[in-house]
């Protein structure tokens, strides 16, 4: 097998997603308007940039090397620092100067024998004094919140009793509590899911293991103060297919849309309840909590259609990419139910929309503020001038949306014409305890200049920026982050 020298000429390469493949520092970040004097912390966030060109066909963006980006805001300046996580992949592959894992989640394609596949490329949580690296086909990788060094693959003192963790993590504000768990969690293709809860201090309260009807991608899931739910998307995965050398998923139209209900604590395996709704695909949740009557309410992105099209059905049929729209949706769920089939969910927004956040100082309670990101192709973006810039591989948002969930109303911030928005994150008002009041940070994808932009907003003037911080380069589509503020840091 040759290595290759540039990346394909594919779109998930090409334009703004063309890999950037840099680590550096920028000491002072040009600053447009004013970032607030009581933000005080750093924005951590992971893209997946592939180090080396793949060997492999149409690599899909989700196979990229976790490369973690952290902006320090504190008195109105703002710097950045970006690193790649030392995963094993990465430093094999670093070594040998070309790629030498295969396709997404197949270990049979690879040109050597990993013990971690992990490319730590999903989500970046702060957690017991470590960022923590995550890729949900692996436990994590710690990483030093100052310099963005990698710590080495962490298994919580040999504690973890799963290969995979989520990049999904819940926490507990009450408790400082992280609710996690894996699926996959015996190999690729077992359909054993394994839950735990991990202490503020790295200890583990509890670990069960569960059975899910089907070996599907249960990629977010969802945390109230007594229960926990696992949506799994019917997108299965197949030992013999792997073996094959073919994808780790299918998207099975035949499969309906399951949800795993759990009592967070003291559960037996035998106490789980697998929940369905009609074919589906559910999306990030942003959030769960138990309304008065005891019931579970879940929001929950829901598509109609499969909105991972790089992985499609068995007879290769996908959607359309620009077909695909997601709404924010609530189900109720009784959990002493003997009826399993789930009523139809409400819709709480009809915008296409993603990337839910929410003050997590409410998260697994009642709350009333969700932030995402939303596309609205009237609001303006001039796609004529943009489009050949664009790149693709994965849904776009041209705006961030602010619902409040007591009146309905929504409000929304337009970046620009040539702009796209990533996840943003809430960051509260230093000193004030009230939900949703702070700001909101997000990187801007800007295709007129090729480059990146921090849009900072208060949440009590949503509909435009406080700041604009720009960044010097290009930096590609990413998934998730986190605000990790300094009173955090010291507590
Ligand atoms: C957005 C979801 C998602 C799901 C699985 C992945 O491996 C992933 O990698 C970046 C992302
Ligand atoms: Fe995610």
């Amino acid at each position: 097998m040759s290595a290759p020298t540039h990346f394909p000429d594919r779109p998930q390469f090409s334009g703004f997603m063309k890999p950037c493949c840099l680590e550096g520092e920028v000491s002072h970040l040009e600053v447009h308007g004013e970032i607030p004097a009581d933000i005080d912390g750093t924005f951590y966030r992971v893209m997946p940039d592939p180090q080396l060109p793949p060997f492999i066909q149409d690599d899909p963006w989700f196979n990229g090397d976790g490369s973690i980006s952290a902006f320090r805001i504190k008195d109105g300046k703002a710097s950045f620092k970006q690193r790649y996580v030392r995963t094993e992949k990465f430093s094999r592959e670093r070594e040998a100067k070309r790629a030498l894992l295969g396709k997404y989640r197949n270990k049979y394609t690879d040109a050597v024998e990993f013990k971690v596949r992990s490319t730590a490329n999903t989500n970046i949580v702060h957690f017991n004094g470590k960022l923590l690296a995550l890729k949900e086909d692996a436990p994590p990788y710690a990483l030093d919140p100052d310099t963005l060094e990698t710590l080495g693959l962490h298994t919580f003192e040999g504690q973890l009793p799963s290969l995979t963790f989520t990049a999904h993590p819940k926490f507990d504000p009450k408790t400082g509590e992280m609710i996690c768990f894996g699926y996959e969690a015996k190999g690729d293709g077992t359909p054993d899911v394994c839950y735990y809860r991990v202490a503020p201090d790295g200890k583990f309260l509890e670990v069960v293991w569960l059975v899910a009807p089907v070996v599907g991608m249960i990629h977010d899931f969802a945390v109230t103060e007594n229960f926990v739910l696992f949506p799994i998307m019917p997108q299965v995965c197949d030992l013999e297919r792997l073996k094959q050398g073919g994808e780790h998923w299918e998207w099975s139209p035949e499969t309906p849309f399951y949800v795993g209900v759990l009592p967070r604590k003291g559960a037996k395996p035998e106490d789980v309840k697998w929940f369905q709704y009609r074919n589906s695909f559910p999306g990030h949740v942003s959030n769960a909590f138990e309304d008065a009557l005891g019931n579970l309410v879940l929001d929950i992105s829901l598509s109609d259609k499969n909105v991972f099209f790089w992985w499609p059905d068995a007879q290769g049929n996908a959607p359309e990419p620009s077909s695909i729209v997601s709404q924010l949706k609530r189900f109720v769920i009784d959990p002493n139910s003997s009826d399993l089939s789930l009523s139809d969910p409400e819709v709480l927004q009809e915008d296409n929309s993603e990337f839910y956040r929410i003050d997590d100082r409410f998260s697994t309670q009642s709350y009333r503020h969700c932030f995402y990101d939303m596309m609205n192709p009237a609001l303006g973006t001039d796609f004529p001038a943009i489009t050949h810039q664009l790149g693709g591989g994965y849904p776009l948002y041209n705006s961030l949306g602010h619902l409040d969930l007591q009146t309905r109303k929504v409000e929304v911030y337009f970046p620009g014409p040539t702009h796209m928005v990533q996840e943003p994150v809430f960051i509260p008002r230093r000193g004030s305890s009230g939900e949703g009041d702070g700001y909101l940070l997000a990187l801007v994808n800007n295709y007129a200049t090729m480059s990146s932009e921090l849009h900072l907003l208060d949440t009590k003037d949503f509909t435009q920026a406080k700041a604009v911080v720009l960044l010097p380069v290009r930096l590609r589509q990413g998934l998730h982050g986190n605000w990790v503020d300094s009173d955090d840091v010291k507590s």
